[in-house]
């Protein structure tokens, strides 16, 4: 593996203070979205904040006016505490307001940013279905994708930092207008103590956004090798080839050199954070002695000097806190704009507008005419002006080596990707002009990669078509169909047996077993054109070849593809297409390709040896 130099990492891709405060654009459709999620909660959030934003000035103000009430009391001849104690159960009365309303906040925030994150986490799956093929193996488009999905939980605390900010500034207001009205100066005292500190969080905070954005590829090279280190699917082959030294090392390496970079940024962040800081301690005891002088010289009570310093303080740490946070919406909304963007993605091939209805049934077939294609940014074709036809009601299958072409052929011909040249057509109609998702539903297919869901194995089969997932005779015949109920009968828990290891109680089957299930969502649909693409390959010999009979046997009349390494089964195709470097080689019935004594007969001929 290349180690990379520290030179080439995208040292902090720079970010501009205009895209940096840009970003605020995003807060008010964010808003309105949590809004939605429950207007209910967030109303109650809103007028709880409201109302908890005034109590603290409430609170100094009672004080410094029990202060005042017991100095009185002190000097008077006749003591009545009636008014001091009254004082007393207001400012008790507003501490336990105060707090209860606090939890009011708490909860709505915690039920609004649990609602949220529910509803965003369904839109990035349903955005993700949107997208096509091409766009998701795309890494710039991928990179989008994991920071829109990584800031489910951060957008949560944006939320609540955007409410708070929105309290808090209320709190201050009041506050400055309680300094204003007494002792103007104290103002200037606090600007100087507050901005410097602020300017000083903005700038870093930025910096940090930037550090993590340029380094999103190798974060998520750090996820990619703490999962192969620490995973269940890894960890047969990581302790027979005892790769836990090597991972554990290229993650160390990756990791020490992120942490050393991130280690400066926050050392010299707290350097200059402590720097302001004493500027604004300094500040408070200067506008205390101030005030001590002038409650000495008689200006101002002492109720006055605990109102007044007291208000000093909680205006400095509030309004720092409002900074504090102003800088984290900031860094978080930029995440924001890598939500929006995500969700906002056109997706590229759209139907054009006007679509043709599909075909009710296949009457001539599927034809690939002079189809070249490269997928996007690699150089070379994969398919050089390939011609083929399956025609309708028949079978076709696919041959040649690894890296032919084949899966890609498939891919074309569902449309996941556009040919750079040539047209595949369905029954004479270029495919583009039918409405995409109307088309791909013509298709029932089974890849090779085919996903192991940790689902029921009732479920692993419905998926095949998800609207049957409660037709339990409909599963139960595609079982049948596939072989797959002879697996099922061995669980213990039959259809409702959960599959895969994710899970307590989830049971894995062999590599045999599980394509078996997979088959049989072939089953569950009424396809117009199957695919196989390879599904059978961990069948034994055997197993492979009488799947395949009955998948003919049981698809009689019906257009299918299959790919197959063994060719016991190709043979039984119609159509036999020998693929080479993207092109067609031979095309034609296994006996006619015999005959032809080409690289079909010399493979067939080499596997047939290997049999006896
Ligand atoms: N998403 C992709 N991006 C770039 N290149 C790809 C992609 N998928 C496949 N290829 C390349 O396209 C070529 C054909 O791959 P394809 O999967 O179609 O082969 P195949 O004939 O199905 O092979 P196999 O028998 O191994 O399954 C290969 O050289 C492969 O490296």
């Amino acid at each position: 593996m290349p180690q990379r130099k520290s030179a080439t990492r995208p040292e902090a891709s720079k970010i501009s203070w205009k895209e940096r405060f840009g970003s605020l654009q995003y807060i008010p459709r964010f808003f309105s979205k949590i809004r939605d999620v429950s207007p209910r909660l967030f109303y109650a959030n809103l007028f709880a904040r409201i109302v908890n934003s005034a109590t603290p000035v409430l609170l100094l103000w009672v004080g410094k006016l029990i202060l005042d009430e017991v100095v009185l009391q002190i000097d008077a001849a006749d003591k009545d505490f009636t008014r001091l104690w009254g004082l007393v159960a207001v400012e008790l009365g507003l501490a336990v307001l105060s707090d209860l309303i606090s939890r009011v906040i708490n909860l709505t925030d915690t039920l609004i940013g649990d609602l949220y994150s529910n509803r965003s986490s369904v839109e990035i799956i349903n955005k993700t279905a949107e997208i096509e093929l091409s766009q998701l193996e795309d890494t710039d488009f991928y990179d989008k994708l994991e920071r829109a999905r990584r800031q489910t939980v951060g957008r949560v605390s944006l939320m609540s930092g955007i409410m708070a900010q929105f309290q808090d500034s209320i709190t201050v207001i009041s506050l400055i207008t309680a300094l204003v009205v007494f002792e103007p100066w104290l103002i200037a005292l606090l600007i100087l103590a507050v901005i410097p500190a602020f300017l000083n969080e903005i700038k870093f905070s930025q910096k940090s956004y930037s550090l993590a954005r340029g380094w999103t590829a190798e974060r998520r090279e750090l996820d990619d090798l703490r999962y192969v280190g620490a995973s269940d699917v890894t960890a047969k082959e990581v302790k027979l080839f005892g790769l836990t030294g090597y991972i554990a090392d290229r993650f160390k390496k990756l990791s020490d050199e992120y942490y050393k970079v991130t280690r400066k940024l926050a050392i010299r962040k707290n350097l200059w954070g402590g720097v302001f800081n004493v500027l604004g301690v300094l500040s408070y005891y200067g506008a205390f002695v101030l005030i001590i002088i002038r409650v000495v010289a008689g200006v101002l009570t002492v109720g006055d000097l605990t109102f007044l310093s007291g208000s000093f303080n909680r205006l400095r740490n509030q309004l720092q806190a409002i900074f504090f946070r102003f800088s984290q919406i900031t860094e978080s909304s930029l995440y924001l704009k890598d939500y929006f963007d995500f969700l906002d993605l056109e997706t590229i091939s759209g139907d054009s507008k006007s679509v043709i209805p599909v075909p009710e049934d296949i009457r001539d077939g599927l034809e690939f005419v002079d189809v070249w294609f490269k997928y996007p940014g690699q150089q070379d074709y994969v398919l050089k002006g390939v011609n083929f036809k399956v025609p309708a009601g028949k079978k076709l299958a696919f041959v040649g080596e690894n890296g032919a072409g084949k899966t890609t052929l498939i891919k074309l011909a569902l449309r996941f990707y556009e040919p750079a040249k040539g047209v595949i057509l369905l029954d004479g109609k270029d495919i583009r002009e039918f409405g995409k998702q109307e088309y791909q539903n013509l298709f029932g297919v089974i890849f090779q990669d085919f996903v192991k869901y940790n689902f029921s194995a009732g479920e692993n089969i419905a998926v095949g078509n998800i609207k049957n997932v409660n037709n339990q005779t409909k599963i139960s015949e595609a079982a049948a169909q596939s072989l797959a109920d002879e697996v099922i009968a061995t669980l213990p828990r039959k259809y409702d047996q959960k599959l895969g290891r994710r899970f307590t109680n989830g049971l894995d089957l062999s590599g045999g077993q599980w394509q078996k299930i997979a088959l049989a969502r072939a089953y569950m649909k009424d396809a117009k054109i199957a695919i196989l693409d390879e599904p059978t390959s961990a069948l034994d010999a055997r197993a492979e070849y009488e799947a395949f009979q009955r998948f003919i046997g049981l698809t009689d009349g019906k257009t299918a593809i299959i790919i197959s390494h063994r060719f016991s089964t190709v043979r039984l195709a119609n159509t036999i297409v020998v693929l080479k470097d993207g092109k067609v080689l031979e095309k034609g019935s296994h006996e006619t390709l015999m005959e032809n004594n080409g690289l079909y007969a010399e493979l067939f001929s080499l596997q047939a040896v290997g049999y006896h």
